[in-house]
């Protein structure tokens, strides 16, 4: 077996936040935050602007380090971990603002995602030695499958940078599949689609969950799409976590209502 087939099937295990707290010069924007990602399920973040979604975003994929509290991926303890080796431990992000190339394809920056997995050294790739070229062909082929998977196989020589945002939003998704984590990350993944790319992005999500058996954890503000897609959902609210459950369950509690209703001023409609 390769490295490359070894990495695609990791082992799935629940992420678990116990007391998250981070503290910015005097504000806390996360205080005592807790919740588990069960593997293969959709988990989304939600709340109110500033409810430190973002924060808590940044803290699980290296960004930030956490005041206190920690982050586990099964036995792997993930505070003190750099981005690079969180990614490593099968933790991929993907970025509300993207900035893709007009200069490399889809391909290529696909391919970009599979960098970590690569094993043949710098020496056999630059010499193109058969080993490095065997590699090089099990990357594509696995690329151009996650390019099938996400209907991105007919831009793959587009250069990225120029497709539309929602495709552009697509292939940096396919970016951190072809990572093969075991968690993936989602910042905002649907923010400033069309109807119909809103549409097809939810079915790729929950595809990633139910056929490719990924754990999501997002942080998206369209509660419909949250509401349709997600298995569990936490709510926070001025740093704090005040409700969590199925959407039904999040969608009728009391203080979620209230949390809504304070931010909107009108009906306090989760929908
Ligand atoms: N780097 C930072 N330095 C100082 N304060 C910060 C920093 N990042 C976030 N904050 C503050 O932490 C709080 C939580 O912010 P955060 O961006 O996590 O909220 P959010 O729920 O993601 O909001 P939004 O929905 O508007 O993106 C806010 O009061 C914000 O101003």
């Amino acid at each position: 077996m390769t490295t490359t087939e070894q990495r695609t099937a990791p082992a799935p295990q629940p992420l678990e936040v116990r007391d998250l707290t981070v503290r910015f010069a005097g504000l806390t924007a996360l205080d005592k935050v807790s919740f588990t990602v069960a593997p293969g399920s959709i988990h989304a973040v939600i709340g109110p602007n500033g409810a430190g979604k973002s924060t808590c975003f940044n803290v699980l994929s290296g960004v930030y380090r956490a005041s206190e509290g920690s982050v586990r991926l099964g036995e792997q303890e993930l505070t003190r971990c750099s981005s690079n080796a969180i990614a490593d431990l099968g933790v991929a992000r993907t970025f509300q603002n993207i900035a893709l190339s007009a200069h490399v394809t889809v391909a290529d920056t696909l391919l970009l995602g599979r960098h970590r997995l690569t094993t043949s050294g710098f020496v056999a790739t630059g010499l193109r030695l058969p080993s490095a070229r065997r590699e090089e062909a099990l990357h594509r082929d696995r690329m151009r499958e996650i390019a099938a998977f996400l209907g991105l196989e007919p831009y793959l020589a587009h250069p990225a940078g120029v497709l539309p945002y929602g495709l552009q939003k697509l292939v940096e998704l396919g970016r951190a599949l072809c990572m093969e984590p075991e968690l993936l990350l989602l910042d905002e993944p649907i923010a400033g689609m069309t109807p119909s790319e809103r549409q097809h992005t939810a079915g790729v999500i929950s595809s990633v969950r139910d056929s490719l058996g990924i754990s999501v954890l997002l942080v998206e503000h369209d509660m419909g799409v949250v509401m349709r897609l997600a298995d569990t959902v936490t709510v926070l609210d001025f740093g704090r976590k005040i409700a969590e459950g199925t959407p039904a369950q999040v969608q009728n509690d009391p203080d979620v209502v209230r949390a809504y209703l304070g931010e909107n001023g009108e009906t306090g409609h989760i929908s």
